[in-house]
């Protein structure tokens, strides 16, 4: 389906003389063709169709609905979030310093912007300017003590690493990580795509371990380590383990006990701990609070705190900041061996050095406006307004899924996405069998041409055989309008198939 539907879109790309081009799948790297990343994957590609479709024609396209709602992605800003005013303050003024000296610029911008914007430029000089690989040493100080008054356990500049947004510090742990085919990497069931993705180009194995939906997505201590151990069995080298907390696509929220069999798990059977908790301040409930993966393995202390090798990775794409497209976030390694630091440091000064505007925002989502700042008042009041309206929104469409014929989903603890069950009838799944598509694929293709949303069937995350899904973002505005076109297809699609 994404090769017909990306040859569509692209077909002036078609070669006259297919003989005459280098590049064909025969003679592409298959670990790239083998690769598979769902959040903008088919459906989305379709998404895009009918998008320009209603560009072109508007009613005339002949749609069933006159937008497509793009919730296939936690991309706050292209659905409408406005961007953080202090972050967009500070960059203006870095990214054109001669605003600093304009007489206008202090009726225009706060004077902690202002201020910020200068002390940044004494550190970086330009931001047109590649800055140290591991990126700039102020900024890292300054995450470093973010890290530090979060978790309460020291925290080193010289440990932390900026990166373009946290993709590329996932690849570039997997790929130090990876020396064999034999080589595999726990991931939890359902997962966000990047990582069996990264697993797949560095053609290593990807060992599931499920989630356990009935018990909130929690971890099933016991399915984890009969997976290691059938993995071991059949001659994976399993080095590593991945957490996503709180959870991509699953919204949950691991509980302290959680944490601790994890960490043991990683102590007992010497696993490399990868925790991303890039959505560590998307969280909705009081009763699971957000604690790092470092916090927990430091207040366990010996054997564990300085053992266990842990890298955690965080990024301005989530959050109330949301700026995916700026390209910010870091990692923390924790108890590495220097040998693993240099390749770490190698790596980063192959790539040069992350963007300077990611990093801007890594400085400012890690040191926002304290309060007395002139600045603080607005910023207080942008982000709690973002993190009600995204936790309202999240209520309201959870309450209709669970009004649903055949529906059931657990709450969104944390992150932007509900991922709810669907009870696909088997006359619907006899039809997918036959368009040669998984059911939940069906059903969100048919959601997409007949409602205009666009989400991502369960199995782009992977899911316990039998089972199916979808992941829908919380994020677009209009809740009222995303409930209704949902409510009706999915009375349609039930009545039609059943
Ligand atoms: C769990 C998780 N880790 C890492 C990333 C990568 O983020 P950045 O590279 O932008 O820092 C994402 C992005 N979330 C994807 C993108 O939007 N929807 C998703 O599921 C994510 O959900």
């Amino acid at each position: 389906l994404f090769t017909s539907l990306h040859r569509q879109m692209h077909s002036s790309n078609e070669p006259r003389d297919p003989d005459y081009r280098v590049l064909t799948n025969e003679r592409m790297n298959k670990h790239v063709l083998e690769a598979q990343y769902a959040v903008r994957g088919a459906i989305p590609l379709r998404a895009e169709e009918l998008r320009e479709q209603l560009e072109e024609k508007g009613k005339d396209a002949g749609l069933p609905f006159d937008t497509v709602v793009n919730c296939n992605i936690g991309n706050p800003q292209q659905l409408d979030q406005k961007p953080l005013t202090f972050l967009r303050q500070v960059s203006a003024l870095t990214e054109y310093p001669d605003l600093l000296d304009h007489p206008s610029t202090s009726s225009i911008f706060p004077s902690d912007a202002i201020e910020r914007a200068r002390s940044l430029l004494k550190e970086i000089g330009s931001v047109g300017a590649y800055s140290h690989s591991m990126g700039v040493p102020a900024i890292r100080q300054r995450v470093a003590q973010f890290i530090e008054n979060r978790d309460g356990h020291p925290s080193s500049p010289g440990k932390i690493y900026l990166t373009a947004g946290a993709s590329t510090g996932v690849s570039n742990i997997l790929q130090i990580l990876i020396s064999s085919p034999l080589d595999g990497v726990l991931i939890p069931i359902p997962q966000y795509p990047l990582y069996t993705a990264a697993l797949a180009l560095n053609a290593a194995r990807a060992v599931p371990y499920y989630l356990e939906e009935s018990a909130d997505w929690g971890l099933d201590v016991e399915n984890l380590k009969a997976n290691l151990e059938k993995a071991r069995h059949e001659g994976t080298v399993v080095k590593a383990m991945v957490v996503i907390n709180p959870g991509n696509p699953t919204g949950n929220c691991l509980s302290s006990e959680n944490m601790q069999d994890i960490i043991k798990l990683c102590y007992d059977e010497k696993l490399v701990l990868l925790a991303d908790e890039v959505y560590q301040s998307n969280v909705y409930g009081e009763a699971r609070p957000f604690v790092s993966f470092k916090k927990a393995l430091k207040d366990m202390g010996a054997p564990y705190a300085d053992n266990v090798e842990l890298v955690s990775f965080h990024s301005i794409s989530k959050g109330q900041s949301g700026e995916c497209g700026r390209r910010g976030g870091y990692f923390e390694l924790c108890n590495f061996h220097p040998e693993a630091e240099e390749q770490v440091y190698k790596l980063a000064s192959i790539q040069l050095c992350p963007s300077l505007g990611g990093q801007i925002g890594v400085d400012i989502l890690c040191t926002p406006p304290k309060e007395g700042d002139e600045s603080y008042a607005l910023w207080k009041e942008e982000v709690s307004g973002i993190a009600r309206t995204l936790k309202e929104r999240s209520q309201i469409i959870l309450k209709a899924f669970r009004e649903l014929e055949g529906v059931t989903c657990n709450d969104a603890e944390g992150a932007m996405y509900l991922f709810p069950t669907i009870t696909i009838p088997p006359k619907a799944i006899a039809a997918a069998k036959a368009a040669g598509q998984a059911p939940d694929a069906f059903y969100s293709l048919k959601l997409l041409e007949e409602s205009g949303l666009c989400v991502v069937p369960g199995s782009g995350f992977g899911q316990k055989p039998g089972t199916y899904h979808f992941r829908t973002t919380f994020l677009a505005p209009g809740t009222e309008d995303y409930v209704r076109r949902l409510k009706k297809f999915h009375e349609d699609f039930m009545r039609e198939y059943s």
